[in-house]
């Protein structure tokens, strides 16, 4: 039988882990800058951070409820035994409480001295002035340890970690007011093709509108880049070339898309060269998004997309994102997927790895995410997209995936951060 192969796969493909590892490379960009906390979500941090207090700062109380001393505690004892004072989350500390009696403390209040256990006030009976316990009680019951949470010096956040909610959380909670974070990395997006329009602009004959731009500063913008709309060049070497040369010293990363499969109108590769940098072709073996070129212009890194809009995606959430968290100082990696089932037979040519829009429509049997496929693939339908809850891979060296067969899923949220 004849097995029908990908007609744009062939001798010579970069897998994905080889792209991934020539793309994805170097160090961060150099310079830090000091943020105050209310403005360091999303930014990443430049040195490991260590709490200069210890968490809690002091023994606490869990619970509203009433302190007991240890004595009273060690024997069992029930009581009753008489409040002699009461201390409140921040109010001062009772003096030193003796064996028979017990003090009222609420949710946060400091442990007076000689207090082993706190009761909730569910567990015990109130009467003139006194409580007795319904229920037992152990030593360290309701009791926060100075400590126990975050040691003082310690580490709360490593170097390298991307600012969000819970590191915020703890870092208020140790007194950090400001963090040193890397400097954001500067990305322009640079869009190439006689062809393109801008949204709301009229539209030639046969031209169409520039839908990558927009896409890619979305994909591209976060916590820890800054993204320039750079616009668009004809396709024309000598102008592209004198652009890269003019603006590339303001950036850490360009990326360009359009024009970079080496046809004669296809300069964007050549433009770097003229621009006094250096740029490598390369054919992906990746559905969409084989044409791809990485380079760099003195200081400025850049990556240069296929113009197909799926194939732009799927470059940039593969490798141009992952190379900004590089130079941002983050632990790029690849993204393993979840194991998943096909809900219904996905066609496939071997040859390259291919990626498609798919929903999550339920779980297998086995309690795997059972994931259709939407829309009929290819490089420039961006439509299906839109239903999508992620990516399913199919990898280069299979054939079709009959309904009932494995594939590995990419949630766009877990995986890709959309
Ligand atoms: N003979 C061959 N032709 C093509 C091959 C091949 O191997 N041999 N590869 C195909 C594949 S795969 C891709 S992907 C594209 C990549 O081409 P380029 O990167 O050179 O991109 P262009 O030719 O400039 O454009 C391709 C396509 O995308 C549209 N486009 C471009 N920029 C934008 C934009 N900013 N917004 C929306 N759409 C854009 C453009 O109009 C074209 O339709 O090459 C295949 N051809
Ligand atoms: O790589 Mo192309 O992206 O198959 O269209």
């Amino acid at each position: 039988m004849n097995v029908k192969v990908d007609p744009c796969a062939g001798p010579g493909l970069w897998s994905i882990a080889t792209a991934f590892g020539s793309i994805v490379a170097g160090s961060r960009v150099g310079g830090t800058e000091n943020v105050p906390l209310a403005r360091a979500a999303g930014r990443v941090t430049a040195a490991p951070i260590r709490s200069r207090i210890p968490l809690p700062r002091f023994d606490q109380s869990a619970m509203d409820g009433y302190g007991l001393h240890a004595d009273d505690v060690a024997a069992g004892r029930a009581g009753p035994f008489p409040v002699i004072g009461a201390v409140r989350a921040g109010g001062a500390a009772a003096p030193r409480l003796g064996p028979g009696t017990a003090v009222r403390l609420l949710t946060g209040a400091a442990i007076p001295g000689g207090v082993a256990a706190v009761v909730m006030e569910e567990r015990v009976a109130a009467s003139g002035g006194a409580i007795s316990l319904r229920a037992r009680l152990a030593l360290g019951d309701n009791i926060r340890r100075r400590g126990e949470d975050v040691v003082e010096g310690s580490e709360i956040v490593p170097a390298g970690t991307r600012l969000d909610a819970r590191h915020l959380g703890v870092l208020a909670a140790s007194g950090c007011a400001a963090v040193e974070v890397v400097r954001k990395v500067r990305v322009g997006i640079l869009s190439t093709g006689d062809e393109l329009a801008d949204p709301g602009e009229a539209l030639a004959l046969h031209a169409v509108h520039d839908s990558n731009r927009p896409m890619l500063i979305a994909l591209l913008a976060g916590g820890s880049g800054t993204v320039d709309d750079l616009g668009r060049v004809t396709d024309d070497l000598g102008r592209m070339a004198g652009f890269l040369a003019e603006v590339h010293a303001d950036y850490d990363l360009i990326v360009t898309s359009g024009g970079v499969s080496g046809s004669d109108a296809d300069h964007s590769v050549r433009a770097i060269d003229v621009a006094g940098g250096t740029s490598r072709r390369v054919a992906l073996a990746v559905k969409p998004g084989k044409p791809f070129a990485f380079g760099a212009i003195g200081a400025c890194r850049v990556v240069s997309l296929p113009g197909n809009p799926v194939a732009a995606m799927v470059g940039t959430l593969l490798f141009a994102r992952p190379l900004l968290d590089r130079l941002s100082g983050l632990d790029a990696r690849q993204p393993e997927g979840l194991a998943a089932i096909a809900a219904s037979d996905v066609f496939h040519r071997p040859g390259r790895t291919e990626f498609v829009p798919a929903a999550l429509v339920g779980r297998s049997a086995q309690g795997l995410p059972l994931v259709e496929k939407l829309g009929k693939g290819g490089s420039a339908r961006l439509a299906p997209l839109v239903a999508a809850d992620g990516l399913a891979v199919i990898p280069a060296d299979i054939g079709d995936i009959p309904a009932g067969g494995p594939l590995v899923f990419h949630p766009f949220t877990t995986d890709f951060r959309l």
